[in-house]
């Protein structure tokens, strides 16, 4: 049906006109993002497109694994499952147990609410364009968006690349392309477009008007996953901020599709929906938006306090930090579960982590140490979210010392360590100890682990899923975490014997330990805040310290 249409030309032809990828180069890179699509609607799943674990994901891993490679994933090649370091993954089934329905909900409370329902994903057709990249780089983009895309619970149907130096100020795709894209979204019955970029307001109306469905871009289907994800009070108020200034210049155009939608009802001015937001009513929603996004703003800023409480006490305990950082879905949460028990969500879809957690956890030795989980980065995260989570991301550029988590097995690692190092330079944490875990190195290519080992250091490869290389990562942390590195000499009388068993509770690295008949004579080395507390024992810089110890024993 679409080769009647006269702007589908032969591959060759379009090539010269607008360079476009040559036909086999499209058909393949096309085909490889979306066998998993493909293989999908052939097995003509009846169910919710969210519930198909089973029998395609069955199917996937019986195939060689260069074939499972093809699936439309960012997403590890595998099934879901489980392994006991993961602890009781509660979240996941919570978060399972609610899916989105569309089409419920029927009358609007609030501006926002056309928002979100505006954003609500079902069949979509992607689109993208490189320019100066091969088209494998392209080819991961639009792969990591169809990822986000079934991470948003929609379902990817086709995909499109279209070579161009810049893209077009009027519709972002060329007009030939857009046309085509219509065609696609018509033969596959997609409700959406999304496209792989950041579009103006301008852009995404026009190509809205072409393709005849909504257009949605990538900063605005990231910020649809931060939204179904975010839990905790302070991560919803972030994201519904960042949404909202998201949406603020674009409101016109929402409107405008809104208005649309309501279809021959709203011409013939009946019933729900059939008013129209007219230029007036935008105005009133601006200021409404402006007025939330300032309230949001207070109340994030009166959150913060407690967060910032929190971490000067650790800070003040001198507790070192260690912050696991890196690309979505890299496996930090896993390695958190890893390395404490921590029971921590993890899910093969992307920001499964939103919330992140601190953890208590230990080295080999002994020393104490936290490990704080974080929001996973993403190419070109959007600026919203970058702002609304750097509270956030404060945790990070506060660390001691910052584990990267690349996963070795995607086809991009370096793509992904540097991404995260530009958002890690951003929020001013460039400057603190690396170490980076090569996470997946069960599935990874010995090769490309090897080149990772090679340029990467310190360096290590583990998989949090078999629990290979945690050991040395552990070793690798408790090397480069902050030691306790004040040495002294201590008499401690056996009538204070909550003395020394403080010290063992505290982090102190006990160097030798005799029993004499004044008390237990201890050779210790502490952190900066126990010094004081013990000056009345000690024997190496206040003679008689013993004696003075007697006289004012401590409570
Ligand atoms: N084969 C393999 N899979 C792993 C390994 N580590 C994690 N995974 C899988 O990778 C997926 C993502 O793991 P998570 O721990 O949720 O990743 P994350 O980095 O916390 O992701 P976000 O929170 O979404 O940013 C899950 O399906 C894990 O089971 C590993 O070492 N080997
Ligand atoms: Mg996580």
């Amino acid at each position: 049906m679409t080769d009647s249409f006269p702007h589908r030309q032969t591959a060759s032809e379009s090539s010269q006109q607008t360079g476009d990828l040559t036909g086999t180069e499209l058909e393949d890179v096309v085909s490889r993002v979306l066998a998993r699509a493909r293989s999908r609607s052939e097995s003509a799943s009846p169910t919710h497109p969210g519930d198909d674990v089973p029998a395609d994901d069955a199917a996937a891993s019986a195939r060689p694994a260069h074939e499972r490679l093809g699936r439309a994933r960012e997403l590890a090649p595998e099934d879901d499952a489980h392994v006991p370091s993961d602890g009781d993954q509660q979240d996941l089934a919570e978060r399972h147990a609610l899916r989105r329905v569309a089409g419920l909900s029927t009358e609007l409370e609030d501006v926002t609410e056309v928002e979100y329902r505006q954003l609500r994903l079902e069949r979509v057709v992607l689109a993208g364009l490189y320019s100066s990249g091969t088209p494998a780089d392209a080819e991961n983009s639009l792969r990591e968006l169809a990822a986000l895309a079934e991470t948003a619970g929609s379902e990817v149907m086709d995909g499109m690349l279209q070579r161009r130096v810049n893209p077009d100020p009027g519709t972002y795709l060329g007009s030939g392309k857009a046309l085509e894209l219509k065609d696609v979204v018509a033969a596959t019955g997609a409700d959406t477009v999304i496209v792989d970029a950041e579009l103006a307001p301008s852009q995404r109306r026009a190509l809205e008007d072409v393709v005849k469905v909504k257009v949605i871009d990538r900063t605005g289907l990231i910020l649809d996953i931060f939204a179904q994800h975010a839990k905790s009070k302070e991560g919803k108020a972030q994201v519904e901020l960042a949404q909202l200034e998201y949406m603020l210049p674009r409101l016109r155009g929402w409107g405008e599709s809104l208005s649309r939608q309501a279809g021959g009802r709203a011409a013939s001015g009946e019933g729900i929906g059939s008013r129209g937001p007219g230029e007036t009513k935008i105005e009133l929603d601006r200021r409404r938006i402006r007025q939330r996004m300032a309230k949001l703003r207070r109340e994030i800023a009166a959150m913060k306090p407690a967060r910032e409480t929190k971490r000067l006490n650790r800070k003040r305990n001198a507790v070192p930090s260690v912050a696991i950082a890196g690309y979505t879905n890299a496996g930090k949460s896993s390695l958190l579960n890893r390395l404490t028990d921590a029971g921590v969500l993890v899910e093969n879809a992307l920001f499964a982590t939103l919330d992140p957690t601190v953890r208590k956890a230990q080295t080999p030795d002994g020393i104490g140490y936290t490990l704080a989980d974080t929001v996973g980065f993403v190419r070109s995260l959007p600026t919203q979210l970058v702002e609304a989570f750097r509270s956030t991301l404060e945790e990070v550029a506060d660390a001691d010392v910052i584990v990267h988590v690349v996963d070795a097995s995607h086809p991009d690692p370096e793509g992904q360590l540097k991404a995260v190092r530009d958002v890690l330079t951003d929020v001013g944490a460039n400057d603190i100890p690396e170490i980076v875990a090569l996470n997946k190195a069960d599935i990874a290519d010995p090769v490309v682990l090897a080149r990772l080992r090679n340029h990467e250091h310190p360096s290590v490869a583990v998989s949090a899923r078999t629990g290979e290389g945690v050991a040395e990562l552990q070793r690798l942390i408790a090397a480069a975490i902050p030691r306790p590195d004040h040495d002294l000499d201590l008499l401690v009388p056996y009538v204070h014997g909550e003395v020394v068993s403080r010290l063992h509770a505290q982090d102190a690295e006990i160097l030798s330990t005799e029993h004499t008949p004044e008390g237990t004579r201890l050779h210790v080395r502490v952190r900066e805040d126990l010094v004081g507390d013990l000056e009345q024992y000690r024997t190496d810089r206040a003679p008689g310290g013993a004696a003075a110890a007697e006289d004012h024993p401590s409570a």
